[in-house]
């Protein structure tokens, strides 16, 4: 279960998160909506460690996130999607893949990482004919199945998908999600995404949290989402500019 308890986070004299209370609980799908520039990222590096609130706690299964008594083992339990892939190019598919099997803490060796490597590029639906192309001989699509491929690889807990079908076509996207969806109920993981995607949100959601001006404004089911009776979500949702979230024009 991650706990994340009245978390500020600023940049000089921006204010970005003001106080977020959120709950995930374990094995559960959360995605966190929310307009661009809100702090979403911020939300998820703070989790991580990688940028440090400067008020508020985070708990993962009751310890402390913010500073962890082993960074190693703590990150170890974390697989993540990055938005746009973040592939390494001067390494080919498998290693990529099998980035955290091949050093540190989940350290495995070669052969059985290039064999675990194989197995989920499988699991995304690449042959193991593309194990070793380099990420440049690959498609857009064909990249972020990489980068989901590499997001399971050591089987983590936990998984993090940032904005996860930013670029692809629609069809593309639905296969992404599907994808997502599967592997996250297959694996009985805790999934956290970032998506300004709408249909990623029905796709993968159990539960949505909408962050806006610093604080988690709605949470609930995704089956609730047309029906939140919140004014910030329900503007999102349907994409309208009017409303309490001013649009930039
Ligand atoms: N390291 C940093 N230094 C200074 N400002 C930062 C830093 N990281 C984020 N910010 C600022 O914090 C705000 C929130 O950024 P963040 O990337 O979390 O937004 P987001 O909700 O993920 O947006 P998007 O959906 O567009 O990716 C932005 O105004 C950004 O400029």
């Amino acid at each position: 279960m991650i706990e994340l308890i009245d978390v500020h986070k600023s940049f000089g004299k921006k204010h970005v998160l003001k106080g977020v209370n959120l709950r995930v609980e374990k094995g559960e799908s959360m995605v966190i909506i929310g307009g661009s520039g809100t702090g979403k990222s911020v939300l998820l590096k703070c989790i991580l460690g990688l940028v440090r609130p400067e008020k508020g706690r985070i708990l993962l299964d009751g310890q402390d996130a913010i500073r962890p008594s082993d960074r190693d083992a703590f990150l170890a339990r974390f697989g993540m999607l990055f938005q746009g892939g973040a592939l390494f190019d001067s390494l080919p598919v498998w290693q990529n893949v099998a980035f955290r099997l091949l050093r540190g803490a989940l350290k495995r060796p070669r052969e059985e990482a290039r064999r675990i490597a194989i197995d989920k590029l499988a699991r995304v639906g690449l042959g193991a004919d593309t194990a070793d192309l380099y990420p440049a001989e690959l498609s857009g699509g064909m990249q972020k199945r990489v980068g989901l491929a590499r997001a399971i690889a050591a089987e983590p807990e936990i998984i993090f998908f940032d904005e996860p079908t930013t670029g692809l076509d629609p069809i593309l996207a639905g296969v992404i999600n599907r994808l997502i969806r599967g592997i996250v109920e297959e694996m009985g993981a805790t999934a956290v995404t970032i998506t300004h995607d709408m249909t990623s949100v029905r796709a993968i959601a159990d539960r949505v949290a909408m962050l806006h001006d610093g604080v988690i404004q709605w949470v609930g089911p995704v089956s609730q989402l047309d029906n939140s009776g919140n004014p910030y979500v329900d503007q999102f949702v349907h994409g309208r500019e009017e409303g309490p979230i001013e649009a930039l024009r």
